[in-house]
């Protein structure tokens, strides 16, 4: 197929999920060496246009052409028969095999009939080596990998595939700036053999600098296809939100002292969190920033009493504040609460309701003694699913029929219906789109305004510079930069990230991305 014709072609392809239309007279095209982006607001359609073309779904009408063959798949099998391989935001990995057995598990090496278990490793290591995760062992169980490891192998079993089409449906979000580069390289690399990669992202930056074509969903409707360069970034928002938008962050209040609440005194936890040192007022917002893994995410789950064995104290208020387990860390006395950064094994009950899981951290507080109050229950339901602006058919729907971003909402909106007065946010607005994140910065700010005290570890170094009133630095388990006011900036974060004292640096390998 040359570059004049289009691998991927779709003509009239319409998709309604029991009352909700997904997708609505779309046509749609993508051809071979180029790297097309896919836009649109959370629920706009983006996932279901990209499961019809990996056989994960079939539209209800409509055609689908690949390689110019109409094409019906009933699987994704036969879509990768066809050369069209889908690496998924939720990731398809089974956690008690080995990273070996996954990368092999549709079609694993064979001698004599049985597995090849060292043809199984030695495929693994060069997969992995291409993408320049040697650090990872082909015989660890995926369970005992971080997301961004994972995400990596997800990676790297897409690409055993031999991709001619390769989607990415927000496949970079819980990778490390290392590894998105990495992978920025590889479709490089594979746009140069022809191949063609549909990238879904909510990071404009990152579509901006990858894509050489994009295309913009809303409410199920393929709106326009562009080439790179040809709208600029303001164009763009309001082609996916259908309206204009203005300021991005929410004013922040003039610097000024906020009365001491949240109190970490030579905070460690194994090699970790070396000694933290943190006061945060009440009503203020402190950002974590530094590179991926610097004990960001411990500090949050450390005060939300996930780990054992922490040493140091933590008073909220005055009170010590050492919450042993979630449950305790949120009940009344403490009432902390913690957004995590993976919602499907951390936020969600999938297999339940969208009401259920908004309910599940504070049915207390719409009960009448061991009863629920159906009223208050549904009143709650409303309000959180109005203040996030979660797009849904009806609150008794399963949460899993929520498109990604929306999940993430209910996770959100879930744990600020427990009321805290201390928020620990993991990467909370990952996956969310650009409106909606407009949203949840306003949110916080008028949180922080009530009184909340808010810390925040974001990936995204321009929502810390936006939103926070200070930014802490970690590296290797230590604060090294405690900036405020004007000193928040992004030349001062990227230089306290690698930890280079005052010199900043030209350019900023390996800096979190925007
Ligand atoms: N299995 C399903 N059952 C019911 N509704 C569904 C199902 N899958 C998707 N939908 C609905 O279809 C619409 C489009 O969802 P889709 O996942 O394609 O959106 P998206 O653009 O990928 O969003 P996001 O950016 O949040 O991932 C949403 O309203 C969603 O709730």
């Amino acid at each position: 197929m040359t570059a004049d014709h289009p691998i991927v072609q779709m003509s009239g392809i319409t998709k309604h999920f029991s009352g909700t239309r997904a997708l609505e007279g779309v046509d749609f095209a993508c051809f071979g060496g180029t790297i097309h982006g896919i836009l649109g607001e959370n629920g706009a359609g983006k996932s279901t246009l990209i499961k019809i073309i990996s056989g994960v779904l079939q539209q209800d009408s409509g055609t689908l052409r690949v390689n110019g063959d109409v094409v019906s798949f009933s699987n994704p099998t036969q879509a990768v028969d066809a050369g069209v391989v889908c690496i998924f935001q939720e990731l398809s990995l089974v956690p008690d095999l080995s990273v070996a057995d996954n990368i092999s598990l549709s079609a694993p090496p064979r001698k004599f009939g049985l597995i090849d278990k060292r043809a199984q490793h030695r495929r693994a290591e060069e997969l992995l080596a291409g993408i320049k995760c040697e650090d990872v062992d082909p015989n660890a169980l995926v369970r005992e990998l971080s997301l961004s490891r994972r995400q990596m192998v997800e990676i790297a079993k897409a690409l055993g595939k031999d991709p001619k089409v390769l989607i990415l449906d927000e496949a970079t979000s819980a990778l490390t700036s290392r590894d998105v580069e990495t992978v920025y390289g590889l479709l490089g690399e594979l746009k140069a053999q022809g191949v063609a990669s549909l990238f879904i992202s909510h990071r404009m930056h990152e579509i901006e600098k990858l894509c050489d074509t994009l295309s913009v969903f809303r409410n199920g409707q393929h709106i326009e296809t562009f080439a790179k360069g040809t709208h600029s970034e303001g164009e763009i928002v309001r082609l996916m939100i259908g309206r204009e938008v203005t300021a991005h962050y929410p004013p922040k209040p003039p610097p000024g002292h906020k009365p001491d609440y949240l109190e970490i005194d030579d905070l460690a936890w194994e090699n970790q969190l070396k000694g933290i040192n943190l006061t945060i007022g009440k009503g203020e917002i402190v950002g974590l920033g530094g590179l991926d893994g610097q004990g960001q995410k411990e500090l949050l789950l450390g005060l939300f009493g996930v780990l054992r064995g922490m040493r140091g104290k933590v008073s909220i208020g005055n009170t010590p504040s050492q919450p042993k387990s979630p449950a305790e860390a949120k009940n009344a006395a403490m009432r902390i609460a913690l957004v995590p950064e993976d919602r499907k094994t951390e936020g969600l009950m999938l297999a339940m309701s969208i009401a259920d899981n908004l309910l599940a951290a504070s049915y207390e507080r719409v009960s009448d003694g061991p009863f629920i109050n159906a009223g208050k229950a549904k009143q709650a339901v409303d309000e959180g699913i109005a203040k996030l602006q979660i797009k849904v058919s009806s609150p008794e729907d399963v949460v899993a029929t929520l498109s990604g971003g929306n999940q993430q909402k209910v996770v959100i909106a879930k744990w600020l219906m427990t009321d805290p007065d201390v928020i620990l946010l993991n990467d909370p607005t990952r996956g969310i789109d650009v409106g909606t994140k407009q949203e949840i910065y306003k949110l916080m700010r008028d949180l922080a305004d009530q009184g909340k005290t808010i810390l925040l570890y974001s990936s995204d170094y321009a929502e810390l510079i936006g939103c926070c009133d200070r930014v802490m630095v970690m590296y290797d388990g230590e604060i090294v930069a405690n900036l405020s006011g004007d000193a928040i900036s992004e030349e001062a974060i990227v230089a306290a990230s690698l930890n280079m004292g005052n010199a900043v640096p030209r350019t900023t390998p390996g800096m979190p991305h925007a």
